[in-house]
């Protein structure tokens, strides 16, 4: 299952008896309002100084106590060697009995009457810090199955209801359905405007969906990061579920107001039923989950039911998700790079770095079938570090020995191109490289550079101040206006190799082609032909004078010693 990462609160600040009281009188409400921060430290384990005082004070209220019980047991022993005594003078002395029974039997009263005394008050202490500390305990089991920021269920309670629920949908012959919602881009919304947003954002969807459900028995509950489930313990039909998601997604869509900020954000939702898709609590999250994924695939803001021939692609996903996690652990990544080449002169202008997956004696795998799982788990971050570092040092190398590559494009995703901290990350590269950045070009997409336009263009303006060039890839195939080309500081468009196929027979793509090759022309903008496959294909871009191109006519992607012998004989 995907975690996403989020940060909790800070510190805990001590809190005033009475604001600890209303805590413990009304847990929910009271979790709702507090500081998220006193919470995170209890859930952590971590003693607050309320808690230190309250122990300190049974530990002292425990020790006079048993001061007190040992003072009455020495007096009891007291009292009993005394009357032995007294026995004994009674019977060797019988004239001094009577100063004998007074002297000790007065002393003694008195004794047990201040041990009485301090019993009662080592008692009543004693009682009020047990009840603080069964109050402490109380509010510790209810923080370990809330969450800390929305103060709902959290995955352990959830689990414990789901699994009531199935229990008792059983016996009573009910469905149960369960729902596995995650806010779309999400992610993006926290690293642009801050974590504390990205927090009342989680605040404002926990009530609107809790708000959304009428039935005492249906539960929200909040599985971490953006993602919540829904539980609806007693289902007539199929339909009640997909009604439900419905609501979820119209209440969902209407804007937060968080701070001066109008947040839109959307849902995709997975739904699984009991006892259809899942006789446990554990396949009914996962198989809910599994459906969330497709609907987020299927365009977001949706909801999918599950079917069971989702389980083969969850398992290709996860089995994609493991293959990745273990390349990345023991080098199993290897870049090829394919020639770009001046068309006019044949002359090798640069490469494109193209990373593949090595599987022991397999063949290798290509990026088309493992880029999207990297992107749906968040592993294209490290895959994108790892092409960027490899890309750049090896550049750096064959410059080094006398090998004029030219330059070196490498592809960015989207998501690693809105990430936090990605301008700062390039910069490093090229520092511990030595790199010059005039040698480095970055190709994103259009789609990818339409997702968010301001921060877009201000990372876009950071990455040419480091004199980093930047690429439109896949170009004519995106984004359906133009503008962004006068906007964003572009130095290169790559005409999308569909277009590229179909000269050969299609006059409309002839038409696109020269059209691209003349609008780059006029924005002096540098244009790139990929997927040149054929001669024909080739004289076509020669005669529109497109100055560059890259394919299998020429080459396809070759290992780097293959590249680095390409270089020496050209
Ligand atoms: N049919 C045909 N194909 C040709 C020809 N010439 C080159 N190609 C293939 O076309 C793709 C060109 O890369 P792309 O458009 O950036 O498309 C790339 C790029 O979007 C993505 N990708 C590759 N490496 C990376 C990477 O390191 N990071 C990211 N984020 N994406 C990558 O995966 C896509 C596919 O990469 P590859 O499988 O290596 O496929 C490469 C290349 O091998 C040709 O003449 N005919």
């Amino acid at each position: 299952m995907r975690r996403k990462n989020l940060t909790p609160g800070k510190d805990t600040a001590r809190q005033p008896a009475k604001t600890r009281e209303s805590r413990l009188l009304s847990p929910h409400a009271a979790a709702l309002n507090s500081p998220t921060t006193h919470a995170a430290a209890l859930l952590a384990g971590k003693q607050t100084a309320d808690q230190r005082e309250e122990n300190a004070d049974l530990r002292q209220a425990t020790a006079e106590l048993r001061q007190v019980t040992a003072d009455l047991r020495q007096a009891t022993a007291d009292l009993r060697q005394e009357s032995a005594d007294r026995r004994q003078e009674a019977a060797d002395q019988s004239e001094d009995a009577a100063q004998a029974k007074v002297q000790p039997g007065a002393i003694t009263e008195a004794h047990l009457r201040e041990a009485n005394e301090r019993l009662v008050v080592a008692t009543i202490r004693a009682h009020t810090m047990t009840e603080a500390a069964e109050n402490a305990s109380a509010e510790m089991s209810y923080m370990a199955q809330h969450d800390f920021l929305t103060g709902l269920p959290n995955r352990a309670l959830l689990r414990e209801r789901l699994a009531q629920s199935i229990a008792l949908g059983q016996r009573h012959g009910k469905r149960v359905a369960l729902m596995y919602l995650d806010l779309d881009h999400f992610k993006h919304i926290n690293d642009s405007l801050g974590h504390a947003v990205g927090d009342q954002l989680l605040q404002s969807a926990a009530t609107r969906l809790q708000a959304c459900l009428s039935r005492r028995s249906d539960t929200v509950s909040r599985q971490g990061g953006d993602e919540f489930v829904v539980l609806l313990a007693e289902v007539e039909a199929v339909q009640d579920a997909a009604v439900t998601a419905e609501k979820l997604l119209t209440v969902m869509a209407a804007p937060h107001l968080i701070g001066a900020h109008r947040l839109h954000v959307t849902l995709s939702i997975g739904i699984s039923l009991y006892p259809d898709d899942g006789q446990d609590a554990e396949t009914m999250i996962k198989n809910a989950d599994t459906a969330m994924y497709h609907a987020k695939k299927n365009g977001r803001g949706t909801y999918r039911m599950f079917t069971s021939d989702m389980n083969e692609h969850a398992v290709a996903r996860r089995s994609g998700e493991e293959s990745l996690h273990q390349a990345l652990e023991q080098h199993g990544l290897v870049l090829h790079y394919q020639p770009k080449v001046n068309l006019q002169t044949g002359a090798i202008t640069g490469a494109e770095a193209l990373v593949r997956l090595r599987q022991g004696d397999q063949p290798l795998v290509y990026p088309s079938t493992f880029v999207n799982v990297a992107e749906n788990c968040g592993l294209i971050v490290p895959l994108g570090k790892w092409v960027l570092s490899e890309a750049c040092r090896q550049t750096a190398e064959w410059l080094q020995a006398g090998l004029d590559i030219g330059q070196i494009a490498v592809n960015v995703s989207a998501v690693e191109f809105h990430g936090a901290g990605f301008l700062a990350g390039v910069r490093a590269v090229l520092d511990d490289t030595g790199l010059a950045p005039c040698r480095l070009e970055l190709e994103m997409t259009e789609s990818g550079l339409m997702q968010d336009t301001a921060p877009t263009s201000e990372i876009l303006r950071g990455l040419k101040t480091l004199g980093v060039q930047i690429a439109i890839d896949d170009f004519g195939t995106g984004y359906s206006s133009l503008s962004y080309l006068r906007s964003f500081p572009i130095d290169t468009l790559k005409i999308d190799q569909s277009f590229v196929k179909d000269i050969d027979d299609g006059s409309e793509e002839k038409a696109i082609v020269s059209a691209i090759i003349a609008m780059g022309k006029s924005l002096k903008l540098h244009v790139i032909a990929e997927g040149i496959e054929t001669p024909q294909q080739l004289a076509f871009l020669q005669a529109h004078h497109c100055a560059e191109g890259q394919g299998y006519y020429f080459n396809r992607p070759l290992p780097a010693e293959k590249f680095a012998a390409l270089l020496k004989t050209t």
